[in-house]
């Protein structure tokens, strides 16, 4: 695949924080409408490299390119949803101000906004819970309410970062339902996770151990060439053990 075709380009990538390098060397080629995973477990690197894609964190060597665009790039900030790991929302202000917040910040203003807002919590499941305190949310809900901001002002690529942590089997379902209705729409997902079940819903994975990505492909490829019945298990034989 050559450069103009993906909307992702991670160019030889590496990351050191002081004498631990968190990224080695990673080389990743993401296209346009599909949901791609990376998948590894605690500590492996994943949330380094999708700061440096919204460009929250520089690389120590290499380059990031969004929609051919080399990273950190304000121009992309409209086109690309950020949800990070831990939850930036404000406590001590309903759900519906912190979305309105979100939204004048994109610019998203007027009978506009307040239609966007109906619609992100309705995927969320969360239009009954408008006007509690965010304070009062749960862990799932909060994440829930940050899932609806990454999504406010539409943007074509979709960066969650452990979207489904703290969300329960049943709305775990309904959240990748939402995803695979973007997906439909031509929206991009980046998506780290490390739940197996949640990696079998991507389009591709990637497999990131100790900061080295270790195969790329989609689940089936990557279960078949290891002869494995799951990714878990095609994971070990990469060298995930
Ligand atoms: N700002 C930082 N300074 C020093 N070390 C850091 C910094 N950020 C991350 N690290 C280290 O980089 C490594 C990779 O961390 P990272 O958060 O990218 O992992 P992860 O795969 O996202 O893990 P998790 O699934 O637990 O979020 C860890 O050893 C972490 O301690």
């Amino acid at each position: 695949m050559n450069k103009t075709e993906a909307l992702v380009s991670v160019n030889h990538v590496s990351k050191s924080f002081g004498k631990q390098q968190v990224l080695k060397d990673i080389h990743l080629e993401i296209k346009p409408g599909e949901i791609f995973g990376l998948l590894g477990p605690s500590g492996a690197g994943k949330t380094t490299l999708v700061k440096q894609l919204v460009g929250l964190d520089l690389p120590t060597s290499g380059e990031n390119y969004l929609f051919q665009e080399k990273m950190p790039s304000l121009k992309l900030i409209e086109r690309v949803g950020y949800m990070a790991q831990s939850d930036a929302l404000y406590g001590e202000l309903s759900a519906r101000e912190n979305l309105q917040f979100f939204a004048s910040l994109y610019g998203l203003n007027g009978k506009k906004q307040g239609e966007r807002i109906e619609q992100v919590m309705q995927i969320v499941n969360l239009s009954n819970h408008l006007n509690k305190l965010v304070s009062n949310y749960s862990g799932g809900m909060k994440r829930r309410l940050s899932l609806a901001i990454a999504l406010l002002h539409e943007p074509q690529l979709l960066i969650l970062d452990e979207p489904t942590v703290g969300i329960d089997p049943v709305l775990r379902k309904s959240i990748w339902a939402a995803f695979y209705e973007l997906k439909k729409k031509g929206v991009t997902i980046i998506v780290t996770t490390h739940v197996m079940d949640e990696a079998e819903k991507c389009d591709r994975l990637g497999l990131i151990r100790d900061g080295s990505l270790i195969a790329v492909g989609t689940p089936e490829d990557l279960k078949a060439s290891t002869n494995a019945a799951t990714i878990e298990d095609a994971f070990l034989v990469y060298g995930g053990a």
